[in-house]
């Protein structure tokens, strides 16, 4: 099939695997269908020593030759015993190279996946639900892992073991043999149609599965605003429709599966049936023998495993089609912010220059900036206000290339940033994201996630700045406490101070501190703020923020409005001014005196 062709390098890779385990499957098949040949001489021999036994009429020679009988079904025994076990392990063989195959396939796929996923700027994240960005990960690469492995497993078994049992009944009888398989093909259909009717039905059981899970995630983790609003008899309602929903068509399908199983069981029924009476009119008229009605019966049991999992072959991989063709239509999306061909690694001192810079995000249609300049020398300090959605983050989110501007450059030390090695950029600005991230790990590990090769004394100096040290040691685990859904939950200020001891961990000559400290009480925001200065000397600093860091001496104030500047300079500058800074200034020094 064309769209799981791109599995080919992943078989390729894995190829003495699968060989190995084609050649498993025929030789375990080998071992399956000798046994009926063995059953059906057994049987015709036994049968024509039984009719001598009878004529030899008692006595010392009828003693011995029940005996001869008996010690050759015995030997014949230990024959199909041995083939059985010989069936067996080579089973094993089969499973242990072809699963294992489809296992390494998946870990492959998974790793080319998850690498892409890093690769992919900011704008394929923000117009990507992540539901959907994890579906790729789990469920797509699971449904392709069972074609991989069952799916190919099987179909290879089922057209081995077909061709040997049809090939061993034609070698006995063709006549036998035509008549024995004329139902089979109806069998076949028939069964493919059900398992397909199935497979619908428990896909759609599945989805409305993961509907009622969704609801009930949901729930829970929004039970004190349902609470607080009184709205738990409607969310109940609203569970219990989804819940009833689930409830019908599991009941249907239950009802599909009592009715399919049986019939199944019927229809092998009748081809035994039909086998016996075939086999035995044609044992009659003298062209087979009892031992091939043994045989033949044998043979149909062989076939009807795999035909009965024809239709689980066919919509596995109708299902690894579709989950294919989505992963590689995301394995094509090329990311839109990459390395330039030939990177620039320049060693950053820290000046920063916006030219002209307007952007617009492109899946919102929103434009953020508007012809925004600013110049700033390595060591300065710059704090950048304005209303909410002015544009601010954004000057941030453009500094750290996670997008390009359509029009201006951003630059740093005169190099424009689209020029420049992007982790080599990266590795260059201390960034603290509104949005306090944090993982389920322990504080060391959160603090140290800035700089991985940082000593515990640095871990716990950084921590000191951002005034963690004594909420740490409250905690009985002090720095190992685990942070996350089963861990401690912190408070929305401790959160922001860990971001900003990893930030300060980092140690890069640039600083960009986006709402760093807003859930920060402000006599703490001033403690934090008079550690940071020494700390902050020869370093660039940006700070984003709706409140004025009073206890700092700004080089640069900006404020924004509306994608552009509205007010620029320094302190007095724009107290004088008396706009926006002045009016923000007086409201905050009168509220809390600095
Ligand atoms: N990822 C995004 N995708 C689309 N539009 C965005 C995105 N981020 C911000 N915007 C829009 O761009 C404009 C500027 O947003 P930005 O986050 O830069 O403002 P801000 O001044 O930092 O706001 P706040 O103070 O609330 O953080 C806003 O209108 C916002 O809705």
């Amino acid at each position: 099939m064309k769209r799981l062709s791109s599995l080919n390098k992943y078989f390729w890779r894995h190829k003495w695997r699968l060989f190995s385990g084609i050649l498993f499957v025929t030789i375990a098949n080998l071992f399956a269908v000798i046994p009926p040949t063995v059953i059906r001489t057994v049987i015709d021999a036994v049968g024509e020593e039984i009719d001598v036994y009878h004529l030899i009429g008692g006595g010392k020679t009828q003693e011995l030759f029940r005996n001869e009988i008996f010690g050759q079904v015995f030997w014949y025994g230990m024959l199909l015993l041995l083939l059985a076990f010989l069936r067996g392990i080579f089973m094993f063989l089969m499973r242990q190279t072809i699963i294992v195959m489809s296992r390494h396939i998946e870990y492959g796929q998974k790793e080319e996946i998850y690498n892409h996923y890093q690769q992919l700027d900011a704008q394929f994240f923000k117009s990507h639900a992540t539901g959907d960005l994890m579906n790729r990960l789990s469920e797509d690469v699971s449904r392709v892992r069972m074609y991989t492995g069952p799916a190919i497993m099987y179909a290879v078994n089922l057209v081995v073991l077909t061709v040997m049992c049809v090939w061993g009944m034609l070698r006995v009888n063709p006549l036998l043999t035509l008549c024995v398989l004329i139902p089979m093909p109806i069998l076949g259909i028939s069964i493919y149609y059900v398992n397909r009717l199935i497979y619908k039905k428990s896909e759609k059981i599945q989805s409305q599965l993961s509907d009622l899970t969704t609801t009930a995630q949901e729930a829970f983790s929004g039970i004190r605003v349902i609470k607080s609003f009184v709205q738990e008899k409607n969310i109940m309602r609203f569970f219990d429709a989804h819940s009833e929903a689930y409830k019908h068509s599991t009941i249907n399908l239950a009802m599909t599966e009592a009715i399919y199983f049986p019939a199944m069981n019927l229809f092998v029924g009748l081809s035994m049936l039909s086998t016996i009476l075939v086999g035995g009119y044609f044992t009659i008229i003298g062209k087979a023998t009892a031992g091939n009605i043994a045989e033949f019966v044998i043979y149909i049991n062989l076939m009807m495993f795999p035909m009965f999992i024809i239709g689980m072959i066919a919509s596995t991989t109708q299902r690894a089609a579709a989950s294919q063709s989505r992963i590689d239509e995301f394995l094509k999306t090329e990311p839109a912010i990459k390395d330039p061909e030939h990177a620039l690694n320049p060693i950053v001192l820290g000046d920063v220059a916006f030219d002209k810079v307007s952007f617009t995000y492109q899946h919102t249609g929103i434009q953020a900036l508007r012809e925004f300049s600013l110049k700033l020398r390595a060591g300065e300090k710059l704090i950048i206000l304005g209303e909410t959605g002015s544009g601010k983050s954004t000057v941030g989110q453009l500094l750290l290339r996670m997008y390009d501007p359509q029009s201006g450059s951003v630059r740093l030390d005169g190099v424009d940033l689209r020029e420049m090695d992007l982790n080599h950029l990266r590795r260059n600005i201390s960034y603290t994201p509104q949005d306090a991230l944090l993982f389920s790990d322990t504080i060391f590990n959160n603090i140290r996630f800035g700089r991985d090769d940082a000593s515990e004394q640095e871990v716990y100096e950084v921590a000191r700045m951002a005034h963690l040290e004594n909420e740490i040691s409250s905690f009985a685990d002090g720095y190992q406490t685990v942070i996350g859904e089963r861990g401690v939950m912190l408070s929305g200020g401790q959160k922001q101070r860990i971001v900003l001891a990893r930030a300060l961990l980092k140690n890069s000559p640039v600083l960009l501190l986006d709402e760093c400290l807003s859930a920060v009480d402000t006599q703490t925001e001033q403690i934090i703020l008079s550690n940071l200065k020494k700390y902050l000397e020869d370093k660039t600093v940006l700070v984003i923020t709706h409140r004025i860091f009073t206890g700092w001496n700004f080089d640069q104030i900006i404020v924004m409005r509306d994608g552009q500047i509205a007010e620029q300079g320094v302190h007095d500058e724009l107290m004088q001014l008396n706009g926006r800074y002045a009016k923000l200034f007086r409201h905050q020094t009168e509220a809390t005196p600095a």
